[in-house]
């Protein structure tokens, strides 16, 4: 059987963990294609690590892929997925905040045969959450406590001249839905945007988001309520370079992408 080609979009903090893994060798799956902003940057990056793969334009990423992995700035989801998707191929999006504004791109996975798969990402337990949701859920509400600096620069924040700097004690920076969460602060809650798409959709999922200055890690606690169970799930996330970012979000993409072809899967 030929082995399944993977491109990553997006050589940040996620793609060069993903790059390195698959460069290492995973079963069934290869490396064909990185699409990144800054090539020069990225070839040298490649060389020191003694990798080899291309580097394409997001456009060329059909002819390389069958998969790609888009970990990019949300403001470019579109122009990853959507020549992806047309041409009946899958996408595992990072970006979720920027997912739930397009409903259109789902719709297009849907006409060409394509796919979009989110990752549960620097999250929790979406096994219980899809398997909650195939029966009836109830509510699901989510509190996220960063350290100031996981947060700071967010559109919210500085739209309503939120400082992050210098902060004494725990600050309640937002409270509302997953929709108005995510568009509020797009880089920050991705996991909040994939939480509410494994359950009860943007509008009725809720979070809490706190900036919290005796934190080191992003923490996320979540309470689900459904006819079939209720449950609470947290997770304490040390965050990678990128403060915003934690240590465990690629090494869930490489776990998702080695389900695609292992022969024994575990999990919902
Ligand atoms: N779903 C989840 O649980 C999580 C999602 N994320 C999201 O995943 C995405 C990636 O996160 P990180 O790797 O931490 O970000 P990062 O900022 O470290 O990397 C993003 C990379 O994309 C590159 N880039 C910028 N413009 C580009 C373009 N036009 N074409 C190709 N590449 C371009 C940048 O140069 C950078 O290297 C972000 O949207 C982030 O918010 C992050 C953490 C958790
Ligand atoms: O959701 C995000 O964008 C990142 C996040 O909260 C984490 O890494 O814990």
């Amino acid at each position: 059987m030929s082995s399944k080609r993977i491109a990553i979009a997006g050589l940040g903090e996620i793609g060069r963990t993903v790059a390195r893994k698959l460069a290492q060798g995973m079963p069934g799956l290869v490396l064909c294609g990185i699409a990144t902003r800054d090539q020069a940057k990225a070839q040298a990056w490649l060389e020191r690590e003694s990798i080899s793969c291309p580097l394409v334009s997001l456009d060329d990423l059909p002819a390389h892929a069958d998969l790609v992995v888009e970990c990019a700035p949300a403001e470019i989801l579109d122009q990853i997925c959507r020549p992806m998707l047309t041409a009946g191929k899958q996408v595992m999006v990072l970006s979720a905040s920027a997912l739930l504004p397009r409903p259109d791109l789902a719709d297009l996975a849907r006409a060409h045969g394509g796919q979009i798969i989110v990752p549960t990402g620097a999250l929790i337990g979406f096994d219980a959450v899809s398997a909650a949701a195939e029966g009836t859920i109830h509510s699901v509400q989510m509190v996220t406590r960063k350290p100031p600096r996981g947060l700071a620069g967010a559109p919210y924040l500085v739209e309503n001249g939120i400082s992050m700097e210098g902060l004494t004690s725990a600050l309640r920076v937002f409270k509302g839905s997953a929709r108005d969460a995510a568009a509020a602060f797009p880089a920050n809650v991705n996991v909040v945007a994939a939480l509410s798409l494994a359950g009860i959709g943007p509008d009725r999922t809720t979070i809490e988001i706190w900036a919290d200055p005796a934190v080191t890690r992003n923490c996320h606690q979540i309470r689900v309520e459904s006819d079939s169970a209720s449950f609470t799930m947290s997770i304490e996330n040390i965050p990678s370079e990128n403060p915003k970012t934690g240590r465990i979000t690629a090494l869930s993409v490489i776990a998702a992408l080695r389900k695609l072809t292992s022969p024994l899967q575990v999990g919902t």
